[in-house]
């Protein structure tokens, strides 16, 4: 199972970067995000790709139809694995997004970020004003996903078991807010474990802190991989 996990690299230069990287070698996907991204460019694209790591780009693209097809585009000479854009931007901008990759010789797959997983009930109806239950909501953005033609969306794990029964095995579903047992939850509001996270549906889990920040962050995978290959 530990091809499903997804490690960020959430940290603000190349070389602690590369460091991660080298920390943890029996990490086969990991992810780029806005942090490193904004502070150091695609530089570090190359660096995995030269070590055969898969690549999740996690630029959450979220702007008009014309924009975010602009971007999805530029990212093609990338050839990442998983691209995100979120949901939020509208049917036209997620169609547009489809139509701009949908040419190119290794496309990545296109995933909808539903609401972030940092979100809670409180804050969706009282400060977005959203009059939707917290997970009604969730699943109409990645059923506007799939209408779409996107491949698939980011969820929390607290959604995830009732997203795969409405948008099929075929829609590929990656989900943050995963929190072992014995991690802490920090900013995260819908989370669950890597165990349960899976076992509902999950097809990737993405894994931050709880490794990343741990004093020995490959005694930390390891763990949770046993965790997730346990029985019962
Ligand atoms: O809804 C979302 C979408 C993306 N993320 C990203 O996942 C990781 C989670 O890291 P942790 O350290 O395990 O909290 C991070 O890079 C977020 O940008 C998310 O958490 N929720």
């Amino acid at each position: 199972m530990s091809h499903k996990i997804i490690v960020p690299l959430d940290v603000p230069t190349l070389e602690d970067a590369k460091t991660l990287v080298e920390k943890l070698p029996q990490v086969s996907f990991w992810k780029v995000g806005l942090e490193l991204f904004v502070s150091t460019g695609a530089d570090i694209l190359q660096y995995l790709k030269d070590r055969d790591k898969k690549i999740f780009l996690d630029l959450k693209f979220h702007d008009i139809p014309n924009t975010v097809a602009g971007a999805c585009r530029s990212a093609l000479i990338y050839e990442v694995d998983l691209l995100t854009l979120h949901a939020t931007a509208g049917r036209k901008a997620l169609e547009a997004a489809v139509a701009a990759v949908k040419d190119a010789k290794k496309p990545p797959q296109l995933l909808a970020i539903s609401l972030l997983t940092s979100i809670d009930s409180r804050s969706l109806a009282f400060d977005l004003k959203v009059p939707l239950e917290l997970p009604e909501y969730a699943l109409n953005m990645a059923m506007l996903a799939k209408e779409s033609g996107l491949n698939g969306a980011v969820c929390s794990p607290q959604e995830v078991s009732k997203l795969r029964e409405v948008c099929g095995q075929d829609f590929t579903l990656v989900c943050p807010g995963i929190r072992p047992s014995w991690s802490v939850k920090g900013d995260q509001s819908r989370i669950a474990t890597p165990k349960d996270a899976i076992t509902q549906g999950a097809s990737y889990l993405v894994i931050g802190r709880p490794i990343t920040a741990a004093d020995k962050p490959a005694e930390a995978w390891e763990r949770i991989c046993q965790e997730i290959d346990d029985e019962g």
